[in-house]
């Protein structure tokens, strides 16, 4: 199994306020990692430190065995924000130019961006609308091309923060089924949720986060879940179906 990103011992903190306290774990590839815990537990802050949006007070973070400072391909790191799907309906882009924008920094030839920016509207069931400006489409529809972007660039980890907020129940499923199909095909995915139950149902670890500690479990470990959601969010929870 190989490991795609290394996080070791790991600390931040905002001024005296400690979020993340000495934390460690892997993904691997093929891995569908899904973060939960309770509203200012530190998930987006534990994101953010992978990212390199934030850098942290110690420790290590490394993908594909080089350090995030050194790591030189970065488009092999893709990443979808929580405010994705809240794009200003004035933008005067098209769903083709949003990714067109982004891969033109990377790419030289004219033909291939267009080729990725097609292949990549595909994935997500989006290339009817390359045409159409994002300002126009629904949260969920915005969500999808904005998926499509990290995506454009062939990434082999996708971190997504609160995908499924704000979009009704069909694009939910539609969203989860894309994030599926993504991870069969060998994308590793990194799923910040609120949604404790559905997480456990889609991802194969599950990293509960609270109290500065993240506590990692695969998906089949469903009494050690419980007992660390027991821990972080202080009450008593149980699953009634155990689905693995
Ligand atoms: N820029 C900042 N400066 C100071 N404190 C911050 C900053 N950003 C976040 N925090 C604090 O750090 C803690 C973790 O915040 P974070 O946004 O990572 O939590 P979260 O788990 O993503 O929350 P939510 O579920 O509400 O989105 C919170 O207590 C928050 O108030």
């Amino acid at each position: 199994m190989k490991t795609i990103l290394e996080v070791k011992n790991l600390n931040f903190s905002y001024g005296n306020y400690k979020v993340i306290d000495n934390v460690s774990f892997d993904i691997n590839y093929g891995d569908y990692f899904g973060v939960v815990g309770p509203n200012g537990s530190g998930k987006t802050t534990l994101l953010k430190l992978m990212l390199g949006i934030l850098t942290p007070s110690s420790g290590e973070i490394r993908f594909f065995g080089q350090r995030l400072k050194d790591l030189k391909e970065r488009n092999k790191i893709g990443y979808v924000s929580q405010k994705a799907n809240s794009f200003n309906v004035n933008f005067p882009a098209t769903v083709e130019e949003i990714i067109l924008f982004t891969l033109k920094s990377l790419y030289k030839n004219n033909y291939d961006i267009k080729q990725k920016t097609y292949e990549a509207l595909s994935k997500v069931d989006m290339l009817n609308y390359k045409d159409r400006l994002i300002g126009d489409l629904s949260g969920g529809q915005q969500q999808r091309v904005f998926i499509a972007r990290a995506l454009a660039t062939d990434p082999n980890i996708l971190f997504l923060d609160e995908p499924t907020v704000g979009v009704d129940y069909k694009s939910q499923e539609d969203f989860y089924n894309i994030a599926e199909k993504l991870n069969s095909s060998g994308v590793s995915i990194f799923m910040v949720s609120h949604d404790v139950g559905v997480i456990i149902n889609k991802v194969n670890k599950v990293a509960c986060i609270g109290n500065g500690k993240v506590y990692i479990h695969p998906t089949d470990e469903i009494k050690g879940i419980e007992n660390s959601l027991n821990k972080i969010y202080g009450k008593n929870i149980e699953f009634i179906n155990h689905s693995h």
